[in-house]
């Protein structure tokens, strides 16, 4: 469409300026100046009848004494010339004298001669173009070329003397019909050729109107049909426009109700976890930025997200092994469940710890939650305890003697150190019992394990391992010292006041068997069951002593005395 446009302008523009060069043509004032020239050549002509027609002012002898006249040319074809010369001749010399006669002023034939010099010559005829009427007359201009030689000739003769004035002045009435009827046939001519040469120009101009008519018709009419198209396209796009607008303000409800209900859940989400006993927190796994993190966890760690931007996962760890363990496998698993943790920061409770690795914004993101144990691991702790804690002695019971002897017995034997147990049964407790009633019986249990605490050292495991029974298993200890730490024992018991009797402080005695742990991997029992096999014989024996086993080379220990109530 736009180029149809454009091939049309252009075609347009050409047949405009096209036609406007045909209008500059037509209208070129050659022919109305060859007309008016040739109008003032008849002026001329009358007047130049006129002058001649009057008396001439010179004297005759001036005319006489003139030379002989030249042959004069006249308008009639060149073949007559000589004829009409001669003829022309004599008839100028008669009227020259008539003319002298009737008082021609040679000075007004002279003037009137050069100013049809000036019209006739060929400069003052010429047309201006080739489209010229006398351009397109060759006969006419000949003509009047010839009556320019002719007048030429006369003005020539007159400029050589005035006294040719009489002949060249009846030369010229003898001339001034033909030349007038040569200018008016002239002036019709050229009249007539203007006319068909107008004719034509119109004729043409017309075509090239009509040629730009067309041209702009068809302009206008691509014109019209893209405005119409442009006007179609304008209205299709406003209602695309409105339509879009539409959806538009649409989509924009839709997204701010769907940015509010998103707010919102975020501001009920952030309320529920901000309300949650557990602490949550959100962590970018690669730069450990904060994403989410709710108040309790702040007052875990003791800041905030104002304080902190970010928080690496590993670096919550008060630990930073188990930080960094942590870490490895929530990266290896995706997930890490309820580990037990310090965390660091003012706080030195227990949490259990959990993380999940999630995708958030197309990155890797740490789930934090965590909650506190403390008072759990407390419990745990008060509960292990007492599971461990013979509740009467305040010793470890046989459960825990088993697990952490084992232990012990592992190590030395493991590294080859020395141990060694002793094995301490009270002497007739149910006499005791029997005697001064079961509290009396249970503080009697109570002093002992008191003194064992106080004699025995502190790396000692000490053990309650059955009703009056007692263990101790003494690390870094040979036979011999466990020998005399058992002695010690028995002689601080036999001495010291078990228990408060209506009847006065209560005594009593224990045995003891001694083992040592040999070389040979024995486990806890088997030295148990050594230890145990020389209390039997501390008892056969008589009790109220130390029996070791092997049997120690040293003498029994003397007899106890008894103990007053028992
Ligand atoms: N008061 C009290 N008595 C206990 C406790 N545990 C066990 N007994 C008593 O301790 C007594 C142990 O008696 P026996 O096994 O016969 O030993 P014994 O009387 O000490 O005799 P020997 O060991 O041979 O000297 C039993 O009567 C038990 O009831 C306890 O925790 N408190």
């Amino acid at each position: 469409m736009l180029g149809t446009v454009l091939l049309l302008a252009v075609a347009a523009a050409c047949a405009l300026w096209w036609t406007l060069h045909q209008v500059r043509a037509l209208a070129q004032p050659d022919q109305d100046h060859d007309i008016w020239h040739m109008v003032n050549l008849q002026r001329e002509l009358q007047k130049l009848r006129q002058t001649v027609a009057a008396p001439l002012a010179m004297t005759v002898g001036v005319a006489d004494a003139s030379p002989t006249p030249t042959p004069t040319p006249t308008l009639t074809p060149s073949t007559s010339t000589s004829t009409s010369t001669s003829t022309s001749t004599s008839t100028s010399t008669s009227t020259s004298t008539s003319t002298s006669a009737s008082g021609t002023d040679p000075a007004d034939l002279a003037l009137r001669l050069e100013v049809l010099v000036s019209l006739l010559k060929p400069s003052a005829g010429t047309p201006r173009n080739d489209l010229s009427p006398l351009v397109m007359l060759p006969g006419t201009h000949e003509r009047l070329s010839r009556l320019g030689d002719l007048v030429l000739q006369w003005a020539d003769r007159l400029r050589a003397g005035s006294a040719a004035a009489p002949m060249v002045a009846a030369e010229v009435r003898a001339q001034i019909d033909q030349m007038q009827l040569s200018a008016d046939q002239a002036l019709l001519e050229l009249h007539l050729a203007g006319t068909e040469y107008a004719d034509a120009h119109r004729i043409e101009l017309r075509h090239r109107f009509a040629l730009l008519s067309w041209l702009l018709g068809g302009l206008v009419l691509v014109m019209v049909a893209m405005i119409v198209r442009l006007y179609a396209e304008a209205r299709h796009s406003q209602r695309l426009a409105q339509h879009l607008g539409l959806l538009n303000r649409r989509l924009e409800s839709r997204v701010q109700r769907r940015t509010r209900q998103l707010a919102e859940g975020k501001a009920l989400l952030g309320f529920i976890l901000d309300a949650s006993p557990s602490e949550v927190a959100l962590l970018g796994a690669q730069d450990g930025r904060i994403h989410f993190i709710n108040q309790r966890f702040q007052d875990r760690i003791g800041t905030g997200p104002e304080a902190v931007r970010q928080l690496a996962l590993r670096e919550l760890f008060q630990a930073p092994p188990q930080g960094e363990h942590f870490a490895r496998e929530l990266e290896q698993f995706g997930r890490v469940d309820a580990a037990e943790a310090r965390f660091s920061g003012r706080s030195q409770d227990w949490v259990s710890v959990s993380a999940q690795l999630i995708e958030l914004e197309g990155e890797l993101a740490h789930l934090v939650w965590c909650y506190d144990i403390t008072t759990h691991k407390q419990l745990e702790a008060r509960l292990r305890a007492l599971a461990a804690t013979d509740a009467l002695s305040g010793l470890d019971n046989r459960r825990a003697f088993f697990d952490k002897g084992a232990r012990m017995v592992e190590q030395a034997r493991r590294y080859r150190h020395p141990m060694s147990l002793l094995m301490l049964d009270i002497d007739h407790f149910k006499r005791i019992n029997d005697r001064h009633g079961h509290a009396c019986g249970d503080e009697v249990i109570r002093r002992i394990a008191q003194l064992l605490r106080t004699v025995l050292r502190d790396a000692d495991l000490i053990a309650r391992v059955g009703g009056e029974e007692f263990c101790a298993l003494l690390p870094e200890t040979g036979l011999e010292p466990a020998r005399e730490a058992a002695q010690r024992l028995v002689e601080q018991i036999r001495q010291a006041e078990l228990c408060a009797t209506p009847q006065g402080p209560l005594n009593g005695t224990i045995s003891v068997g001694v083992a040592q742990l040999s070389d040979e991997g024995q486990t806890l029992d088997q030295l148990m069951q050594q230890a145990d096999e020389a209390l039997y014989q501390a008892k056969s024996e008589g009790r109220d002593r130390v029996v070791v086993s092997p049997p120690s080379p040293a003498p029994p220990i003397s007899p106890p005395p008894v103990p007053q109530h028992v």
